[in-house]
């Protein structure tokens, strides 16, 4: 129940901000995945009311199934966005521009009839790599067009560099045809580059998940967490999104049908944290209007960073939208 009030919270927001013409937030609770050689699944992801698609030429797929991906993905996009029941982001994740691949992945969703609505980079370690990528998305769309950009973050190099990518980025996209949207922590890949393996409670990751974090929000970007690759055990998938959006992520990657709505209601305050936030709003405004700077609220203190923290609460479902 408390999720079928939730989504239709955030329908409400949707729509309102549609409305009142203001510019759309798109939100990306869940970043799914699709292997982009498989059409099957590629038909599937559009039946799954995911925020983000993203149809995959990196990592889900087999070296030697690159061509076919490129190929697939091509066939779908041409076939134009299917049109969902809500707004959602469609968008491709190229090759790692390491790799003999990316020009091609590039090509062939950049001349297909329709764009995607977003291109994700993986494996950006400098802003080298950005100038890279916005000279040759310069080749194949106008001026006129503009793409969202997500950026993989997912090695040691990559942290070191996180803040002069971003200024790089923001720098290029106000005359380039891209607009950078997010920040993914790729902490598959980063584990592997710093010679680690994973475990359940993330605690060898926590620095740069944290720092991730920071400098998106330094940038006025999305936050996208990493990836639960245990994907049947749902339990301990809701306890990662907890954890992640308590450090201020704002949505998470997924690889299974199973994980989308477990993730897109976590990344929703619940009802009851609303109703906190909307009563400590409305009796601070009291307070302040009595003369009074802290307060007592639900046996808690209050003043003014409480009251901010209540205003991020409110503001989430609008920060989706604005
Ligand atoms: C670190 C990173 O870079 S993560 C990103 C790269 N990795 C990926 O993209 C992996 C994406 N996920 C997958 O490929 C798959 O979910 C796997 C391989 C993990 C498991 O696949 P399956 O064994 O087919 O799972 P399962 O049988 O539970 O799937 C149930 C249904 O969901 C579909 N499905 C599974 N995963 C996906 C997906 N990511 N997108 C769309 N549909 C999917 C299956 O085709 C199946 O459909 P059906 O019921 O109509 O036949
Ligand atoms: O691309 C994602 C990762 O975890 O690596
Ligand atoms: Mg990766």
């Amino acid at each position: 129940m408390n999720s079928i009030i939730r989504q239709r919270l955030f329908q409400q927001i949707v729509s309102l901000a549609k409305i009142s013409g203001r510019n759309y937030y798109i939100p990306r609770r869940a970043l799914l995945y699709v292997p982009g050689d498989d059409p099957k699944k590629i038909s599937k992801s559009f039946t799954l009311d995911a925020d983000c698609i993203a149809l995959d030429c990196e990592d889900g797929v087999a070296i030697n199934r690159k061509e076919n991906a490129r190929e697939t993905i091509r066939s779908f996009l041409d076939k134009g966005k299917p049109t969902l029941s809500r707004d959602y982001d469609l968008g491709v994740r190229i090759n790692s521009l390491e790799t003999p691949y990316w020009q091609e992945d590039l090509k062939a969703c950049l001349t297909a009839k329709f764009l995607p609505d977003t291109i994700l980079v993986p494996k950006i370690e400098t802003d080298e790599t950005v100038r890279l990528f916005s000279d040759e998305l310069g080749k194949y769309i106008g001026t006129n067009q503009i793409l969202n950009l997500i950026i993989y973050i997912e090695s040691a190099k990559a942290f070191i560099n996180l803040v002069d990518i971003c200024k790089t980025t923001e720098s290029l996209s106000k005359t380039g045809n891209f607009r950078p949207v997010c920040l993914v922590f790729g902490s598959d890949d980063f584990c592997a580059n710093i010679g680690i393996t994973r475990t359940e409670d993330a605690n060898e990751v926590l620095y740069a998940r944290q720092k991730l974090v920071l400098v998106a929000k330094a940038f006025h970007l999305q936050a996208i967490d990493m990836v639960y690759i245990k994907y049947k055990d749902l339990e301990g998938l809701k306890m990662q999104c907890q954890q992640g959006m308590r450090m201020g992520y704002t949505g998470k990657q997924v690889i299974h049908p199973g994980q989308v709505s477990v993730v897109q209601d976590a990344f929703l305050p619940s009802p009851s944290q609303i109703e906190w936030a909307l009563g400590l709003l409305k009796s601070f405004e009291e307070h302040q209007k009595q003369g009074k700077g802290a307060f007592t609220y639900k046996g808690n203190m209050i003043d003014m960073p409480t009251m901010k923290q209540a205003e991020n609460t409110a503001k989430l479902a609008r920060l989706k939208t604005s």
